[in-house]
């Protein structure tokens, strides 16, 4: 895929409110206007990245990008999954991701505890991949430390191919 790394940001909205409730996995859902900026190389399927929410630390992360097949929805959602611990809920709030690597495409599952096992072990999967040389230093690019004000937020350009900068809505 040739637009990773794919560094973007966008306020978080809300999604059908399954991933805490029926997963326990919750995911920061992106706006329309984010999932419809992507560049047409990233296809759907489940990403590991780097993420961090307003300006505040850098975790690892996993993503969902597609229409959720076990849930057959209609709409393409990109939802990130934060492998952090947070004390509350962060609506609202700026969410700058870079998508590094492709994990796998979306599956249907016979149950929920299959899809449940199946995002867990993405999840592994994620923080194995990202501690490689390679992918850590993505953590460190300066798209991270720029604030999340209208002003544009470079990713340095030695580490980036791209970036959508969607700020509010
Ligand atoms: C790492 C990861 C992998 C996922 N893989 C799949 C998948 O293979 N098939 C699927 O239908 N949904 C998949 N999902 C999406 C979940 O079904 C989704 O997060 C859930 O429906 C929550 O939706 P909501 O944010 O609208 O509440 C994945 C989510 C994550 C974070
Ligand atoms: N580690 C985390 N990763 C992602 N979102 C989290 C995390 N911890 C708390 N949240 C909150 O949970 C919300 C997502 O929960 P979810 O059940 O998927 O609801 P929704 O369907 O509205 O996206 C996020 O928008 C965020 O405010
Ligand atoms: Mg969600």
């Amino acid at each position: 895929m040739k637009s990773l790394p794919y560094f973007c940001r966008g306020e978080v909205v809300r999604g059908f409110g399954r991933g805490s409730k029926e997963l326990g996995i919750p995911t920061a859902n992106f706006p329309d206007s984010v999932v419809d900026s992507l560049p047409a190389d990233v296809s759907t399927g489940i990403y590991y990245g780097w993420a961090c929410v307003g300006n505040s630390d850098i975790h690892k992360m996993v993503m969902s990008i597609g229409w959720n097949p076990y849930y057959k929805n209609t709409k393409k959602s990109m939802e990130t999954h934060v492998i952090h611990k947070f004390k509350e809920d962060f609506y609202g709030e700026i969410l700058s991701v870079v998508l590094v690597g492709y994990i796998r495409s979306e599956k249907s599952f016979p149950s929920l505890e299959d899809l449940i096992a199946a995002i867990n072990s993405d999840i592994e999967e994620a923080k194995v991949m990202l501690e490689l040389p390679e992918h850590s230093k993505l953590k460190e690019d300066n798209f991270f430390t720029s604030t999340t004000d209208s002003s544009p937020a470079s990713p340095s350009s030695a580490a980036s191919t791209s970036q959508s900068i969607i700020n509010g809505h």
